[in-house]
């Protein structure tokens, strides 16, 4: 297995050292890792946030495990040369569609959540957000009106077939689970939503194990606060997606703990590629100080594991490694603990 390692800026680099160390831990046999440059840092070496070497070492890669990519220095750059491209091109070129973000609650972190400890213990789901189109990719731009006035747009679209592809991931998750997907939209005013709806509802037919449900993503913001134990999957485009995912991982307590796969294939075949990372970015506030929690990198690095090496048993261990630590009261400063990055690695792989 040839893992190509993306750690990009910020503290990408001080949470990806940490999982490459929990990979290496494992000592698993024929495991190969393969640096390359993403980001701020490889627009400072090469001149581009994702240089064609890179790309290169993704496509001969088996899977990928990101850190994040983002520098506010950067951002009077043209935006195809900002940090955050290489996320989004890689994501594009690889056919990256479905990016599972699973959000359970830890034991002992119960009270750590911005929710009630009742509520927050009752979290267990999953968000299947799509990640190759929306607003993110759609025609953009900024002009200045007859008036004088400047005006920036974005255009929103999606196709039926991006639907439907999204939406049989969705409904196959819920299926592993406990058969209750809720689609996630703004029907009620986008008529990008609207056709997402039809076109969820004409692929749940073949689902009857499956319960729909449908949900202004206004609702949603305000249920995952209310009510999360009542969402199992939740499937919704790229910008609602992205929203809720950062909403859920303070309902569970910190954005530190959020791990993600994005895939190119869902139909649960074991050895799909994808590129695998934590739902955080690059964190420049805390960069560079050793506080960042690696935990959702090291969850990362276990999503890896079971969806493209199919070894189940290596990344429960993993998850169960992390899973202890916390109950031991091994906590970053998200978590309102005093734990540093390489302490909370080195709890990690004590524990594995
Ligand atoms: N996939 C990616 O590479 C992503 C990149 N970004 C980029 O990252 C840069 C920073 O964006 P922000 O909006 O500040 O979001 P962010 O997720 O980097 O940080 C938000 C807040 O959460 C904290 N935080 C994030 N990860 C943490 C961790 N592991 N441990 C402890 N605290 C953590 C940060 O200190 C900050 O206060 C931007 O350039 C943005 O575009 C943002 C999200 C995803
Ligand atoms: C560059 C952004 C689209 C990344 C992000 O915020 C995310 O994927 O969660
Ligand atoms: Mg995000």
């Amino acid at each position: 297995m040839r893992i190509a390692v993306f750690a990009g800026d910020g503290i990408g680099p001080e949470v990806t050292e940490q999982a490459v160390r929990v990979l290496q831990a494992l000592e698993i046999n024929g495991l190969e890792l393969v640096e390359g440059d993403v980001g701020g840092a490889a627009y400072r070496k090469h001149g581009h946030p994702l240089p064609a070497q890179t790309l290169e070492i993704a496509r001969s890669a088996d899977a990928i495990l990101f850190g994040a990519v983002g520098d506010f220095s950067l951002d009077h750059l043209e935006r195809a040369l900002r940090p955050e491209q290489a996320v989004l091109g890689l994501r594009k070129e690889l056919g990256l569609f479905a990016n599972l973000r699973p959000a359970t609650v830890f034991k002992g972190l119960e009270d750590l959540s911005t929710l009630r400890p009742e509520v927050a213990g009752k979290i267990d789901l999953l968000i299947v957000r799509e990640l190759n189109g929306d607003v993110y990719f759609g025609e953009k731009g900024t002009r200045t009106l007859e008036d004088g006035r400047r005006q920036g747009w974005d255009m929103m679209s999606y196709a039926e077939d991006e639907v439907r592809r999204i939406a049989h991931a969705g409904f196959k998750a819920a299926q592993g689970r406990r058969g209750k997907l809720c689609s996630v939209d703004k029907a009620n005013v986008l008529e990008t939503s609207q056709l997402w709806r039809d076109v969820v509802i004409e692929v749940s037919a073949q689902y009857p194990d499956v319960q729909l449900t449908h949900m202004y993503v206004d609702n949603a913001a305000m249920q995952l606060v209310k009510n999360p134990g009542a969402f199992d999957v939740i499937v919704t485009g790229n910008l609602f997606g992205d929203i809720l995912s950062d909403q859920a991982s303070m309902c569970v307590g910190s954005i530190g703990l959020l791990a993600s796969a994005s895939l190119a294939e869902t139909d649960g075949a074991q050895g799909a590629f994808g590129l695998y990372e934590p739902i955080h970015g690059s964190a420049p506030d805390i960069a560079g100080k050793g506080l960042a929690n690696p935990m959702a990198t090291i969850l990362s690095a276990a999503m890896l594991l079971r969806h493209s090496c199919g070894m189940e048993a290596e990344a429960a261990r993993i998850e169960a490694a992390v899973a202890a630590a916390l109950a031991d009261g091994v906590k970053g400063g998200d978590l309102g603990g005093s734990a540093g990055t390489k302490e909370i690695g080195d709890a990690v792989i004590a524990r594995l």
